[in-house]
């Protein structure tokens, strides 16, 4: 076998085998290239070389990751490795624009040559193939692949060889010209395992580009094993490029004579945190600073306080990219315009968001199909993260991409100001398309958000509204110019300002609003519109007043938001026509926010105690200002105020005849009144403590009085006379007397009459009426909750008599809500 081999002119070989110029990774051109810094990359090169020297692992490692995150600084280091183990069969760096390395034409040959240096058993094969067919060289890849690396090493195995392990090192297939070449080189190499004398495996790095993707997606039995560089866990790579920058700044720090604590671990560590996962950003910022014309330290305060400084050096890094876009030749120069303006439509819209999209949301909100922007964005694989499911977002790896497009004097520049216009506007069509009242269909105005299920919500509010909701005032802002949009922002606001209230409630955003709203107005300040800055003014009061409970139960914007809302406000005046129609008789409500201009005609103090009249004509107030009030309750209005008592009236009852009306006071007194002139009948007077409550008997003869004296007095209506005395072992705050009189039924329990014994066992009066007040908060009307009460129209105490509801107030308000039931 030597003698086979020496026979053969291994020279004459290697003139037919053409090698391109500087493939290989230690070729004298890419001298300055750089290896990974010791204590980089440590477990990713060590799972390499064992992936590489393992018999049982699978024949290819797929190292794909995006522009700049280090992959063929990670080759150069593996194949360093593998050479000085003598593992390292060959090497191919592509690199586009530069000869040879940019197409795969004298790919195999250069592998082959290579091989054949460490195997040279493999010499009689190649040569036997270059004489059997002398043009092989110029042939497809396939013919290539089989005749000078397949069967020559196939034939190897006739030999029963002892495997030997061979590592084939392949860089940046992405920069290989022609897709299909692309493919065909993936398709091929897995056959390399079918050689046995020689263990091949390959290790090869790419962006994760189509054709790539395509091309591993369809190697049988997935022969290969991948790893995606840029999900590493960011630790880890912000560790890595801790130290890539503490060691090129130490080195700095030498060659230019800087003191030692330059530039510090604060700032070391904010350019950690703008490079991350990007180590060709590091790299930048630091090439940026090591210029030998100008001042280290000069530059790095300049770079910290202008990143368009070293914006504009990533050129090399994404132009190339952006330029593939258009180098399709076929394409004539109305389809490269529609390229370009698609990329603007696209592109330039992912990279402005403030929340990334998905395919799908993206499709939906711009108005373009989903195949249309998945095409598009296959050309920027390297720059953005497209996941495979189109619901999932599409991200950009690296500020840097949107920051070049935003600042790039080429004609792939996205004008900020305009695009961000441009979005504000489709968010604003987006909410106008889809905003409605009750856009989720809840069962009832009263329904918690918690009950609504995410499935609903993300049913009901597609992620681009959630999108445009959210961020439509941010594009307005940024876009730095409402000159022209004003207008439609105010119809949006006047047609949907509750719509778009509750979406956010929804969402669960409501605290927003107000920051929101805020922007806003600074947004159209300067306009002459007063019209919007007033519903803008109007609407956060609204917000601030109703946010708690939008963000509980989202439809009480439209009830509770609007019944209590001022009468001059804006909001209830433009959504008028949205008050429910349920409620027939509203509340009286302020003239205006501001709780200083209060005009509410009532109490000045805590409300204790309401009562109605058998007929339902009047309501009896009774107050810690020490007077008791008669309203009106078809108006809501005051009629007037019976003055008497010395201290807090507590309790207040009708007779059955509606002509008396009693209360019972902290002055210890119970004292009737004419409820038709307003006097003063008589005071009753006996009580050792704050009267809490009072009651008449059925047939109005009795009037029964409940004390902090721990007694129950009974009293003669007629002539004011004290009855009885019954003692009580506790306070008696609520009373009412039997249907048939003979006892009292109180707080404490059952009371007799006759023989003033207490029966604790208590009787329940509840009759469970088609309106009550729910935890103090709710109204609850035919067993569903409503109507929220904010808090300063949550009762002190309420009564109702059919469809009308009284509710007095801590405030001293008074509130009539009458209902359809
Ligand atoms: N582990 C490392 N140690 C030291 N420097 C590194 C390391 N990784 C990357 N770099 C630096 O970052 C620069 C960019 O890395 P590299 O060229 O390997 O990225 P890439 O992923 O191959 O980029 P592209 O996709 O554009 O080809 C390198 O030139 C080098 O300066």
């Amino acid at each position: 076998m030597a003698r086979t081999i020496d026979r053969i002119d291994h020279a004459s070989i290697l003139d037919k085998l053409p090698d391109a110029t500087n493939a290989r990774f230690d070729a004298f051109d890419d001298r300055d290239a750089v290896e990974c810094l010791q204590g980089t990359r440590t477990e990713l090169l060590q799972q390499i070389m064992e992936w590489a020297m393992s018999p049982s692992q699978k024949c290819i490692f797929w190292l794909k990751g995006m522009a700049g995150t280090g992959k063929s600084t990670i080759s150069r280091t593996v194949a360093r490795s593998l050479k000085d183990t003598n593992h390292l069969g060959a090497s191919f760096f592509f690199k586009r624009g530069e000869g040879d390395r940019g197409n795969a034409k004298k790919f195999f040959p250069t592998l082959t040559r290579q091989l054949m240096l460490m195997i040279p058993v493999l010499r009689s094969g190649v040569h036997k193939a270059l004489h059997d067919d002398p043009d092989i060289v110029s042939k497809s890849l396939r013919e290539q692949f089989e005749k000078l690396l397949l069967h020559p090493l196939l034939d190897l195995d006739q030999h029963g060889r002892q495997p030997q392990a061979a590592v084939i090192v392949i860089d940046a297939l992405d920069e290989c010209e022609h897709d299909q070449d692309v493919r065909n080189i993936i398709r091929l190499l897995p056959l390399l395992q079918k050689a046995k004398s020689v263990r091949l495996r390959i290790f090869l790095t790419s962006r994760p580009e189509l054709p790539i993707s395509i091309g591993f997606s369809e190697i049988a039995n997935h022969g290969y094993q991948d790893l995606a560089l840029h999900e590493i866990p960011e630790k880890v790579t912000e560790r890595d490029i801790h130290l890539f920058l503490q060691d090129r700044f130490a080195k700095i720090k030498q060659d230019r004579n800087i003191s030692q604590d330059w530039p510090g671990d604060n700032v070391i560590q904010k350019l950690v945190t703008v490079s991350v996962p990007l180590f060709i950003s590091a790299a930048t910022v630091c090439r940026y600073i090591e210029n030998t014309i100008w001042e280290p330290k000069l530059r790095l305060t300049e770079l910290l306080t202008d990143q368009a400084k070293y914006v504009s050096k990533m050129d090399k890094t994404y132009l190339p990219i952006l330029m593939r876009l258009l180098d399709d030749r076929e394409s004539d120069e109305s389809e490269q315009q529609q390229l370009l303006q698609e990329f603007q439509d696209i592109v330039g819209v992912i990279i402005l968001l403030a929340d990334p999209l998905s395919i799908n949301a993206l499709s939906l909100f711009l108005g373009i199909g989903a195949d249309r922007i998945g095409n598009r964005l296959n050309s920027f694989r390297s720059v953005l993260s497209i996941p495979g499911n189109r619901d999932q977002s599409v991200r950009i790896l690296h500020l840097s991409f949107r920051d070049f497009l935003v600042q790039s004097g080429t004609k792939f520049h996205v004008d900020e100001p305009k695009k961000h216009k441009k979005i504000a506007h489709l968010c604003l069509k987006t909410m106008q398309n889809h905003l409605r009242k009750d856009i989720c269909d809840l069962e009832s105005s009263g329904t918690y958000r918690t009950d609504v299920g995410p499935q609903y919500i993300r049913q009901y509010l597609p992620l681009e509204l959630q999108y445009s909701c959210r961020y439509w005032i941010h594009h307005l802002e940024q876009s730095q110019d409402l000159s022209s949009g004003i207008e439609d922002v105010l119809l949006f606001l006047q047609k949907h300002f509750l719509h778009w209230l509750e979406a956010m409630s929804l969402l669960g955003l409501i605290s927003e609003v107000v920051g929101m709203l805020d922007l806003l107005r600074t947004v159209v300040l300067g306009d002459s519109n007063s019209v919007i800055s007033e519903f803008l003014h109007d609407g956060t009061r609204f917000v601030l007043k109703n946010r708690q409970i939008a963000d509980e139960a989202p439809l009480q914007i439209y009830y509770a938001g609007l019944v209590f809302a001022p009468r001059t406000s804006v909001i209830r005046r433009e959504f008028k026509s949205e008050l429910p129609t349920w409620i027939c008789q509203f509340p009286q409500v302020e003239e205006k926010w501001s709780a200083e201009l209060q005009a509410i005609e009532g109490h000045s103090k805590w409300v204790n105690s309401v009562a109605f009249s058998p007929d339902g004509r009047l309501l009896a107030s009774g107050s810690d200002d020490k007077t008791v009030r008669l309203w009106d309750t078809a108006t809501g209005g005051l009629q007037q105020t019976l003055e008497g008592h010395s201290g807090w009236v507590r309790s207040v009852a009708f007779s059955p005849d509606g002509r008396l009306l009693a209360s019972g006071s902290s002055d210890n007194t119970v004292r009737l009144w004419d409820t038709a002139t307003g006097g003063l009948q008589q005071t009753l007077e006996g009580h050792s403590g704050s009267v809490r409550s009072v009651a008449f008997s059925r047939d109005g003869r009795l009037l029964a009085s409940g004390s902090y004296d721990e007694t129950v007095r009974l009293w003669d209506t007629a002539t004011g006379g004290l009855q009885e005395t019954l003692k009580t072992n506790g306070i008696v705050n609520k009373l009412d007397f039997s249907q048939e009189g003979s006892y009292l039924i109180t707080n404490l329990g059952t009371l007799d009459i006759q023989s003033g014994h207490e029966n604790f066992a208590s009787t329940s009066t509840h009759k469970n009426p088609a309106i009550f007040i729910e935890q103090g908060r709710w109204i609850n009307m035919n067993g569903k909750s409503v109507l929220w009460l904010p808090p300063d129209f949550r009762p002190s105490c309420s009564a109702i008599n059919g469809d009308l509801l009284a509710l007095g107030h801590a405030s001293g308000r008074v509130s009539f809500l009458r209902f359809h039931l």
